[in-house]
């Protein structure tokens, strides 16, 4: 069963007050099985946040129709976790504090809700540093953090925009492979935004490659590497370099992948 089902999906952004409408999206079809691991990829402003966030219900679609679980997206709902790229931790609260933050509201008892997270702080390596503030860690260990939050919930679905996009090359590459092993551990359906072609063809099953702005879907390539990935052996695959070069042309803009 398809965890997340994406028809036919437009979003036109209302007209400031002096300029026109902008429309973002035009006509995106995606499926996501659950338990898969889709990336997005498109140039700039091809809509992939807006995506990202009317599949969390935070932005309503123009037409067309989202589904989670099965049940249309009216609104945002504790099936699905936003992770950031700048991380938005609330600075004074401890890491323990912001993974269970997601969690008032949800489950009363304070104890609880503090066993739940130190779960989770644990999942992402950082039980060490349960009582220390976001300031006081590295960006790598904020977006655990990030992760961690997401996951307090036990969402169906995890929507990450660009998770990687402000950390340096060596904690992203640490970043990328212990997501990997999250994913693995949890079973999440995960929608992974990125800018970077190696980054989504390490991680992900599948990737969807979007058109330029008002954005669709041009290409789906499957990516055929098995897990446990190991990044030098993907690296050094023959098909790592072809795919590689199918998405560069794709994104390119080879008008006949572009064309209806
Ligand atoms: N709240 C908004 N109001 C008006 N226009 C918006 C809004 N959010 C996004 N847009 C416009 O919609 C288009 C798509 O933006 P979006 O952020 O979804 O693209 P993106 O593919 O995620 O971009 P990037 O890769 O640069 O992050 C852009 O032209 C953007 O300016």
């Amino acid at each position: 069963m398809s965890a997340i089902e994406i028809e036919a999906v437009t979003k036109s952004y209302p007209a400031g007050r002096r300029g026109s409408p902008t429309p973002a999206l035009a006509g995106v079809d995606l499926r996501v099985e659950a338990g898969g691991f889709v990336s997005l990829l498109g140039p700039s402003g091809c809509g992939k946040t807006t995506l990202l966030k009317a599949i969390d219900g935070l932005v309503p679609v123009s037409g067309g129709r989202i589904g989670v679980g099965g049940v249309a997206v009216s609104g945002p709902g504790r099936d699905r976790a936003f992770v950031f790229q700048d991380f938005r931790l609330l600075p004074w609260r401890t890491v323990l504090g912001n993974v269970a933050f997601p969690l008032e509201g949800v489950v009363r008892s304070r104890a609880e809700r503090e066993r739940i997270a130190a779960e989770y702080v644990e999942m992402v390596g950082l039980s060490e540093f349960a009582g220390h503030r976001p300031h006081e860690l590295s960006g790598g260990m904020q977006q655990r953090v990030g992760i961690a939050r997401a996951l307090a919930v036990d969402p169906q679905v995890l929507l990450m925009d660009e998770p990687f996009g402000a950390l340096d090359a060596q904690t992203r590459e640490l970043m990328q492979v212990e997501l990997l092993r999250i994913w693995r551990l949890t079973g999440k359906t995960i929608v992974f935004v990125t800018h970077s072609v190696d980054e989504a063809l390490f991680l992900s099953q599948r990737v969807a490659v979007f058109t330029p702005r008002p954005g669709r879907v041009a290409a789906e390539l499957e990516v055929p590497f098995a897990y446990p990935r190991d990044e030098h052996a993907v690296r050094g695959d023959p098909r790592f370099t072809d795919l590689r070069q199918e998405i560069w042309r794709l994104l390119k803009g080879d008008t006949h992948a572009f064309s209806e």
